[in-house]
């Protein structure tokens, strides 16, 4: 009996994630549907709000790096599946590029990078991936931040590349950057990691990954709000 009970608990369990979104539906919206992206979606975007994003996204990648690398060592010393340490790796390979992108980008737009001083909620989400790289925070509850903070960017992206979507010519590039199909096939593959590992955890760890998906959401929306520059 006991065995049967465990069986139904993990087919509860199964895509764990796509039940958060629905719990959280509101703050999901919020992160992924914010101003900032309605905005170069309807075509009426402040130029000076996207190049604060952008500056501010810079440092927050660059912070982001040692985040996913953290990943990828507590994958190599966690995971149950070999192909997790691939799908990581395909990140940082990722981000390599998108730093890249940032430098180019901005040279564009007439920004100089090295002279950005990071806002308030930049460093408070720098510092949250921070809290996530301690060895303490076991590979799933970071699995699902990494999940969480990349679906962000694609979800938001993808939605200023719809059909119907009043985009400006020159902000098509970062919309392709995140939301192109094959970030967001990355974006999936994550997912599928973190429902997987979710199935197989304790509640204890499964609530904790809540706390931080939800944390995620949170950090995202402050960080899009830091574009109207009263921040
Ligand atoms: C704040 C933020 N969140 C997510 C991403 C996507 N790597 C990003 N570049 N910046």
């Amino acid at each position: 009996m006991e065995g049967k009970t465990k069986v139904v608990e993990a087919a509860e369990r199964t895509g764990m994630t796509e039940t958060w979104l629905k719990k959280h539906r509101l703050v999901y919206i919020g992160a992924t549907r914010h101003p900032l992206i309605l905005s170069i979606r309807d075509g009426t975007i402040d130029l000076s709000s996207f190049k604060r994003w952008l500056g501010q996204d810079y440092i927050f990648v660059r912070a982001f790096v040692p985040f996913v690398a953290s990943v990828l060592l507590k994958a190599w010393k966690e995971s149950d599946d070999g192909s997790d340490m691939e799908v990581i790796l395909g990140g940082v390979a990722s981000l390599n590029d998108e730093i890249a992108w940032f430098k180019k980008e901005a040279s564009k737009w007439g920004i100089e990078l090295s002279g950005i001083v990071p806002q308030k909620a930049n460093l408070d989400y720098c510092r949250f991936l921070e809290s996530l790289m301690s060895s303490e925070v076991e590979y799933i509850v970071a699995i699902t931040a990494f999940w969480a903070i990349e679906t962000v960017y694609q979800e938001s992206f993808a939605h200023c590349l719809e059909d119907g979507s009043k985009t400006a010519e020159e902000l098509k590039d970062t919309c392709q950057r995140w939301g192109n199909d094959s970030f967001g096939q990355y974006c999936r593959s994550l997912e599928r990691i973190a429902n997987r590992c979710l199935e197989k955890a304790s509640d204890d760890v499964v609530s904790k990954a809540e706390v931080v998906f939800l944390r995620v959401l949170e950090h995202e929306i402050e960080f899009w709000n830091m574009s109207h520059g009263e921040t």
